[in-house]
């Protein structure tokens, strides 16, 4: 039976504006907040959100709001898709109104200063709310053209999982249930990193094989900083992790992968990050987790090797060659919790 409060998508971008037309297109009245009034105008008048989703029919469900306290007020179930750097400044001077809700973090980032994930964030604004994440091989424009595609909603509150599957789980949109949900979580963050290596790669006419060793290899760090940090290795064999990394790892579609395609083509990381003109998480992913990396004492070459580039002055000849030298330990090493590396 459909819920007849609406839904409510907290983001004007483009993942909230498909996950928006998702629900819309499984029944659900849906409220998607956005700060900028013009905009919200724009997508109520032309039914169509031209910045972050130019040539998608947003559905007569949708309703463009920009009233956020009214929007916390009326709703029970929110999809947060905000910035990671915007998450905890616009949700925070709102807690009170927070509590006992259902708040469910599309946001693939960490946070600066804390190293928080964003559903931690979350829940050190409203103790007493419902939290979980959506992660996965989720591109936002292909959700929204109807390619068939799946995802993972991951939390230790069961019924969550269920709410999201039913209000989610469409013809074109497959949705799988976790308890782990840090392991889901992080993984999406990291993945952002080695795709904007893998944008980089193909942009200096790198091969197959070259592709394939940096994500394969990507696969070993991102999970061995996860065991590191106490999540569970086999969620990264998962759509979250191995099918986050392939799919962003692989697609010009990825903002991520355009930065590193960019950088390739021999822009500074400025000009990479302005040219975009969208939300590319992995840069501000690069620098928390070098520092991470280095106090949890985790062997990261890749993750080291690109902040050398963009922010030790290093050149791209000068990192290859050292990676290139460095010792070739054990293929698979991740699944043990013994530390050896
Ligand atoms: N796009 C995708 O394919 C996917 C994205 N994600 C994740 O979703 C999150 C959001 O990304 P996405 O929708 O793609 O981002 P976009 O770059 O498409 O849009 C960013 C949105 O955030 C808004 N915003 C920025 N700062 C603030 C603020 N301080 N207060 C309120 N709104 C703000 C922008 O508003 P304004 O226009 O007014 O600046 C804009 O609506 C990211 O963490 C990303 O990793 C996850 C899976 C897929
Ligand atoms: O997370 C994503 C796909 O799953 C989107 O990646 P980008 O943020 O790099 O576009």
């Amino acid at each position: 039976m459909t819920d007849q409060r609406p839904i409510a998508v907290l983001g004007g971008g483009s993942f909230g504006t498909a996950v928006a037309n998702l629900l819309a297109e499984n029944g659900h009245p849906v409220r998607q907040w956005m700060r900028d009034p013009e905009q919200a105008e724009a997508i109520r008048v032309n039914r169509e959100n031209p910045r972050y989703l130019k040539g998608i029919k947003i559905r007569p469900e949708v309703e463009p709001v920009t009233d956020l306290q009214a929007t916390l007020d009326d709703s029970e179930l929110f999809f947060v898709a905000l910035p990671s750097s915007a998450l905890r400044t616009v949700l925070a001077p709102h807690a009170e109104r927070l509590s006992g809700k259902l708040l469910v973090s599309l946001t693939k980032g960490i946070e600066a200063q804390t190293f928080k994930l964003m559903s931690e964030i979350l829940q050190d604004i409203a103790p007493k709310a419902r939290i979980g994440v959506i992660s996965g091989p989720n591109l936002a424009r292909e959700i929204a053209e109807h390619a068939l595609t799946a995802t993972v909603v991951a939390s230790e509150d069961e019924e969550l999982c269920q709410r999201v599957q039913a209000a989610l789980h469409g013809r074109t949109f497959r949705v799988y249930a976790s308890a782990d949900r840090f392991g889901v979580e992080l993984g999406g963050a990291l993945k952002n990193v080695y795709a904007i290596i893998a944008g980089m790669a193909v942009a200096l006419g790198m091969g197959e094989n070259t592709k394939s060793m940096l994500i394969t290899r990507a696969l070993a760090e991102m999970t061995r900083f996860a065991v590191s940090q106490g999540a569970n290795p086999m969620t990264f064999l998962g759509l979250a992790g191995v099918g986050d990394l392939i799919v962003t790892c692989s697609s010009p579609k990825s903002r991520n992968y355009q930065v590193g395609f960019a950088l390739g083509q021999g822009l500074s990381l400025d000009e990479a990050v302005s040219r975009l003109g969208e939300v590319a998480e992995g840069v501000n992913t690069l620098k928390v987790l070098k520092a991470k990396s280095q106090e949890a004492g985790v062997y990261m070459p890749l993750v080291a090797g690109l902040h050398a580039i963009l922010f030790e002055g290093r050149t791209l000849e000068q990192v290859i060659e050292l990676l290139m030298r460095g010792e070739p330990k054990t293929d698979v090493d991740f699944i043990s919790t013994s530390g050896f590396n």
